[in-house]
């Protein structure tokens, strides 16, 4: 009897890299089979002749594999883990440190309901913190209860609403093609508002304001509550309220005119929703009957209201069941609106609610948790946690002094490097970190040319790239022809000699008539003064746009997409230029071009718009590679994740390398003066030093250069915290004598590398703290020429989407071994074929410059 056909054999944990954790590694088979037999009294033996005894005899075999499915999940928990995963009729809370199981606890209390009956998977409703986090939480669960899991809803909030939106629409008098506008967008918009108000763009600049009304709708402050609190409806605001009352007011107007939402409308047209349509609410109240959600602690109030109007804990008479699970200690989106106060207060909302404390960590080693816990402890007014590991003091952290960031991206370089040497470390299961986007610079110029494999998560994201935006603004106009934001952007893209004269006229016209921009361009004739040398290239536009509308009705994103690109001309002026960026422009697009055809193949049902929703959901450590696959570069060993410590949440790695520990750079300059913030960075710090499970190295550069200007950093405050017994402090022997003044072994590069590793021992805390600072003043003229950048240019840093140039030529037919060359990268050797015909994609290797993905109609390979 196999108890299990659908449960695979689980991969080895510990082998894995960049992954968000949680695989139930409890789950053994032949223990199960056995346990399950053992708990199985009054099965009745089988008799074949009797056909309602084996129905009979099927049913309880069922129950049995259930039952025994349920035990397993228990089996590998702690004691409070499985209470946490056990516990039923009232809300539970779970708080506890890092790496203390709350998310595979979520996991597993999802998977033991679904085992023993208490839920149905489409009862299921749990929050993650990215869709990729969602992703892997959905398939743990899928592992052990089988494919019905997939009718659980497990996501973002973004994408939960999104859901809701989509079904609810109407209600709400939207159309279901609504768009989603990003940050980018929103600002377009709002430029465009400002002018209509006559805004000096200087006095009230479109980030603040953006910010701003982000705030608001994170408090579920609307356009009217806000001129009512702010006192603008009555004339007694000051003039900045007042601006930001009416930008806000046109803003709302604007985007339902657009059919549009934004990112954090998404949320409060949510809680509105379900506020406003008591029956809408209970609806979905009846539905979820398991509401779960990770990372509690950054939840901000309308996220906070969205769930407590979900679980209708006081208005409905059946509430479902609500477990969050979060640690106030990490707590770093303050400054978006997450409140601790949801954690803290939790209790006070739901008095009968119960809380568990998670208490052992299986992350981390003592060494790690210890300097960890010696940062937070420093922060006041929190609660104390005792966490401890079974897992041994493991090695000492190891801390790097640089005199410059270069030189501290050489030591992090180097390090991997012998990492993998001497312990089998693979690049995917390094993580480095930083504070601020702008440090991973210096970090990839280094991993490019020592030809560490890499990857940056987050930064200039790709779906933030000029080329990206055009396309998607197309897809949108096609979709939402109201969507106004996005028609006015591609007006003139390719440039069709469109001035902003007639781009006003039409949107006067527009607004007198109280029709969208995209429905102006259909009654040109009407508009008055248009010049005839206008007309014609915007009866085109429109023409362009009914045409792929027509094809959109039939054909597929990535046939769209292609045919966006052929028919508007946009690649081809792209590969007439010049410019090598416009090259790297064909590559980004063909990237974009073959993420639309796997989502084909993902999703056969899907159409452009659920395409665009995909692309617009995705969230910034969605993008790191699955530790098997490896991503693109290296097949076998993976890459280097690069990643601030924002995007770190969650995530676990077995080699970590936080890097500028400096007073300035980290804790951020931004939050010296304010305690809060201060506090803020502390938490940051937790999550930075947290993630690591086996091996933590701190860095820090005494110099760093920031807007062109090399400036000196004190060490890190947070680094006085780190007892002085659990890191190394290294520092490489020219440094010491450029210490003692000598500036000899400066600017050795590469070469001096590998010297003295030692330092350490006694005094080496002193060393990290203030040794090479003090010292440094005053001689950092010697220092002049040393560490510059190593000369790999910058945008070489994206392996994945290649830098080639323009295209050339017809589609050659490839398959997998094929030699061929190509203009920019040379000769490289076909690894892998997708789609066919004009879509046809190659992954091809090039050798040092990595594997490219390549759409061949566009990309200028030759098969040899
Ligand atoms: N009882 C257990 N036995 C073995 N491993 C466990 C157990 N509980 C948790 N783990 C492992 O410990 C690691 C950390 O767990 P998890 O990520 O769930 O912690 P977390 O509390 O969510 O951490 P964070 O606060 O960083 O989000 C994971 O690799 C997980 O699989
Ligand atoms: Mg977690």
């Amino acid at each position: 009897m196999t108890l299990f056909p659908d449960l695979p054999v689980l991969p080895d944990a510990r082998s894995a890299g960049a992954r968000v954790p949680d695989r139930p590694a409890g789950v053994r088979l032949p223990e199960v089979v056995v346990h399950a037999e053992a708990r199985l009294p009054g099965v009745v033996p089988p008799r074949r002749d009797d056909a309602p005894d084996r129905a009979a005899e099927r049913e309880a075999e069922r129950e049995a594999e259930a039952r025994a499915r349920a035990d397993a999940l228990l089996e590998g928990l702690n004691p409070q883990q499985r209470e946490a995963v056990l516990h039923a009729g009232s809300p539970l809370l779970i708080v506890a440190g890092a790496g203390s199981g709350k998310t595979r606890v979520l996991t597993h209390r999802i998977a033991h309901k679904l085992a023993t009956h208490q839920v149905r998977p489409g009862e299921v409703l749990a929050i993650t913190f990215t869709n990729k986090a969602a992703g892997e939480m959905r398939e743990r669960v899928e592992q052990i209860v089988g494919p019905a899991a997939r009718a659980m809803w497990v996501s973002t909030f973004h994408s939960a609403c999104v859901r809701i939106l989509r079904r609810e629409h109407e209600t709400l008098g939207l159309r279901s093609t609504f768009s989603i506008y990003d940050a980018a967008d929103s600002q377009r918009l709002l430029t465009l508002v400002g002018r209509e108000l006559d805004l000096d763009p200087k006095k009230f600049p479109v980030k603040g304001l953006a910010h701003r009304i982000s705030n608001l709708k994170d408090e579920l402050v609307d356009p009217e509550a806000y001129a009512r609190s702010s006192g603008a409806s009555a004339g007694e605001a000051n003039q900045f309220d007042e601006v930001l009352s009416a930008v806000y007011t046109r803003y709302q107007q604007r985007l339902r005119a657009a059919n549009a939402l934004d990112f954090d409308d998404l949320i409060m047209t949510t809680v509105n929703l379900l506020q406003a349509f008591p029956q809408v609410a209970e609806h979905y109240r009846r539905r979820f009957r398991q509401i779960l959600v990770d990372e509690y602690q950054d939840t901000n109030h309308a996220q906070y209201v969205l769930v407590r109007e979900l679980v209708g804990a006081h208005e409905s008479a059946t509430p479902g069941e609500l477990t969050v699970v979060g640690d106030a200690d990490q707590s770093i989106y303050a400054f978006r609106g997450a409140t601790i106060r949801n954690i803290l207060e939790f209790e006070a909302d739901y008095p009968d609610a119960r809380t568990i404390l998670l208490e052992q960590n299986y992350r981390s080693t003592q060494t790690i948790l210890t300097a960890a816990n010696a940062v937070i402890s420093k922060n006041p007014g929190r609660k104390e946690k005792r966490l401890w590991t079974a897992a041994g003091a493991g090695p000492q952290i190891v801390g790097y002094v640089a005199d410059n960031e270069h030189e501290e991206a050489r030591f992090v370089a180097e390090e991997i490097d012998r990492l993998g040497d001497d312990h089998d470390v693979r690049p995917a299961d390094v993580a480095i970190f930083y504070r601020t986007n702008a440090q991973s610079r210096a970090l990839e110029e280094v991993l490019i040319r020592v030809g560490l494999p890499y990857k940056v998560v987050g930064g200039t994201r790709f779906y933030e790239r000029r080329e990206i935006k055009d396309a998607i603004a197309y897809l949108r106009a096609i979709v939402n022809p109201d969507d106004d934001v996005n028609v006015r952007r591609i007006l003139n893209v390719p440039k069709r000699g469109l001035g902003e004269r007639s781009e006003a006229m039409i949107a006067g016209f527009a607004e007198r008539e109280r029709i969208s921009f995209g429905a102006a361009l259909d009654r040109l004739d009407e508009v008055y003064g248009l010049s005839p040398r206008a007309t014609t290239p915007l009866r085109e536009f429109a023409g362009l746009l009914a045409g792929l509308r027509e094809l959109a009705a039939e054909a597929g994103p990535a046939e769209v997409l292609g045919a966006v690109l052929d028919r508007t001309g946009y690649l081809a002026e792209l590969r007439a230029s010049d410019d090598p960026q416009d090259g790297s422009r064909v590559d980004n697009l063909a990237e974009l071009h073959a993420v639309a055809t796997e989502f084909e193949q993902s999703d056969p049902e899907g159409d452009l718009s659920d395409f665009l929703e995909r692309v617009s959901l995705v969230a910034d450590s969605d993008q790191i590679p699955d530790a098997d696959e490896g991503g693109d570069a290296a097949p076998d060993q993976g890459q280097v994740t690069l990643m601030t410590l924002h995007t770190a949440k969650g995530l676990e790695f077995p080699v970590v390398f936080v890097t500028g520990w400096e007073d300035g750079t980290f804790p951020h300059m931004r939050s010296l003066a304010d305690p809060d913030q201060l506090a803020e960075e502390r938490r940051l710090a937790y999550v930075g030093l947290t993630r690591a499970r086996q091996r933590l190295y701190i860095s820090r550069a005494a110099v760093r250069t920031a807007w062109g200007v090399p400036n000196e950093f004190p060490a890190s405050r947070f680094l006085d915290d780190l007892p002085d017994e659990v890191v190394d402090w290294r520092r490489r022997e020219s440094s010491m004598q450029a210490l003692r003044g000598s500036g000899s072994g400066w600017g050795g590069g590469a070469s001096a590398w590998g010297g003295s590793r030692g330092g350490g021992g006694t005094g080496g805390g002193a060393a990290g703290r203030s040794g090479p600072v003090t010292t440094r003043k005053g001689a950092a003229p010697v220092h002049s020429g040393t560490g510059r950048p190593v000369g790999a240019p910058r945008d070489a840093g994206t392996p994945s989407f290649g830098s080639g140039k323009r295209p050339v030529g017809d589609t050659p037919s490839l398959a997998i071994g094929d030699k061929v060359t190509h203009d920019s990268y040379g000769l490289g050797t076909v690894v892998g074929v997708e789609g066919g015909g004009a879509n046809a994609v190659a992954k091809i290797d090039f050798g040092t410059d990595g594997v490219k993905r390549l759409l061949l109609r566009y990309s200028p390979v030759t098969k040899l």
